[in-house]
């Protein structure tokens, strides 16, 4: 009997919105306010969305729905399911999350007199989403906007991916990397002026205790699914991601059929719907919000009141992050999304690239404070 698995559609399917923490008393403007059902809790949508199916329940209809409504990347592929949503109710969403770009003035006076540290995913935030997991490349100009960004604020990757893929893939020692959805950190193996290169940087891996299980796991769904064309298991360490992105939809559900059998005997794992992916990780209590906060402490940020956390992210594991920033009542949390969403991020940037003008404008703006 599996005790804990919980599928949640990733694009729409954010769990029953989070209280909001209160906007600091003397920026009554920041972040934007915004309400809880953002107007998006509709029949279908709503349906979908609210429904947390369980594994063990046996509801294949579920997840493979779930699997369908999980990241429409092109406007094609997206207006099957947000065909209900009138173009008003996305020009709304932008008002509750508006644009972190044409809102940046608001955000960096937020963060006056405090310092900024930056947390940002990969797929889909820092590299634009395509077929290939092993082909999600930054462009070299991202890279270059990350290298200018860590110069002047202390700088996090937290990835799904597992760490070793996601450095290779950002190629920069100075960040401090979090791979496996947090589960697996470590700190810069370059100094800067933010991050001293220690002979052993902090390196923290809560679920350690897994990886056995999470190898023959692994096994498992590569033996399982290697007939249904398209499907492809990835190995994250602590983390395992079986996508469907290649995947004939008519045989979505054989797939998941055969993800839900091996998982039937692993009643330590739990099952999440993120972009075309269905994400296996162990039932801990750690996740990338989790991860956000031992970051802040191990960068030396034990005292809330004199930093500025800034998350950008584009994928349903990124609102645990997003949802520590509410409940902390503390820096911003930016969505990189195209389409509306219920998120406990304030802000929002429609894709990478916009991604890579917000960092530019930081370095920039942190440039021109610095010669004040
Ligand atoms: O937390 P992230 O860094 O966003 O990682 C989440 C998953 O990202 C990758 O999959 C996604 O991007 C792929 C490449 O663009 C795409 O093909 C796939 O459909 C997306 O789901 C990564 O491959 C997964 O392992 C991560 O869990």
């Amino acid at each position: 009997m599996v005790k804990q698995s919980v599928i949640v559609p990733e694009e729409i399917a954010i769990p029953a919105a989070v209280a909001m923490a209160e906007p600091p008393a003397h920026l009554p403007s920041f972040p934007p306010p915004r309400s809880s059902s953002l107007g998006l809790r509709r029949a279908g949508y709503n349906k979908l969305f609210l429904s947390q199916p369980d594994v063990a329940s046996g509801r294949p209809s579920t997840l493979v729905d779930s699997m369908r409504a999980s990241s429409p990347t092109h406007p094609k592929e997206a207006s099957a399911f947000l065909s209900s949503l009138p173009d008003a109710e996305y020009k709304d969403w932008l008002t509750q999350h508006p644009s972190a770009l044409s809102n940046f003035d608001d955000v960096v006076a937020a963060s006056k007199g405090k310092q900024m540290v930056m947390f940002l995913d990969y797929d889909g935030t820092l590299a634009p989403i395509v077929d290939d997991p092993d082909r999600a490349f930054m462009s070299e100009q991202m890279r270059e906007a990350v290298r200018d960004v860590a110069r002047h604020f202390p700088t996090a990757i937290v990835s799904g991916r597992c760490r070793n893929k996601v450095f290779n893939f950002v190629r920069l020692k100075e960040l401090y990397y979090a791979g496996s959805h947090g589960m697996d950190i470590k700190g810069p193996s370059k100094s800067t002026k933010h991050t001293k290169s220690k002979a052993n940087p902090v390196l923290f891996q809560p679920a350690s205790e897994f990886l056995p299980m999470m190898d023959e796991v692994y096994k498992a769904l590569v033996e399982k699914t290697k007939f249904i064309q398209g499907s492809r298991v990835e190995n994250n360490t602590f983390t395992l991601s079986v996508h469907y992105r290649c995947v004939e939809e008519k045989i979505w559900n054989s797939l998941s059929e055969l993800v839900r059998s091996v998982l039937s005997d692993y009643p330590e794992l739990r099952l999440t719907v993120g972009r075309k992916v269905l994400e296996i990780r162990p039932s801990i209590e750690w996740d990338k919000g989790k991860a956000l906060e031992f970051l802040l402490e191990s960068i030396g940020f034990v005292n809330y009141n004199n930093v500025f956390p800034v998350y950008i992210g584009d994928d349903r594991t990124d609102e645990d992050a997003f949802k520590v920033l509410c409940e902390r009542g503390q820096g911003v949390g930016i969505l990189v999304s195209k389409f509306a969403k219920e998120t406990n991020a304030s802000y929002s940037l429609q894709e990478p690239s916009e991604v890579n003008k917000f960092l530019r404008r930081l370095v920039a703006w942190k440039k021109l404070h610095l010669k004040e």
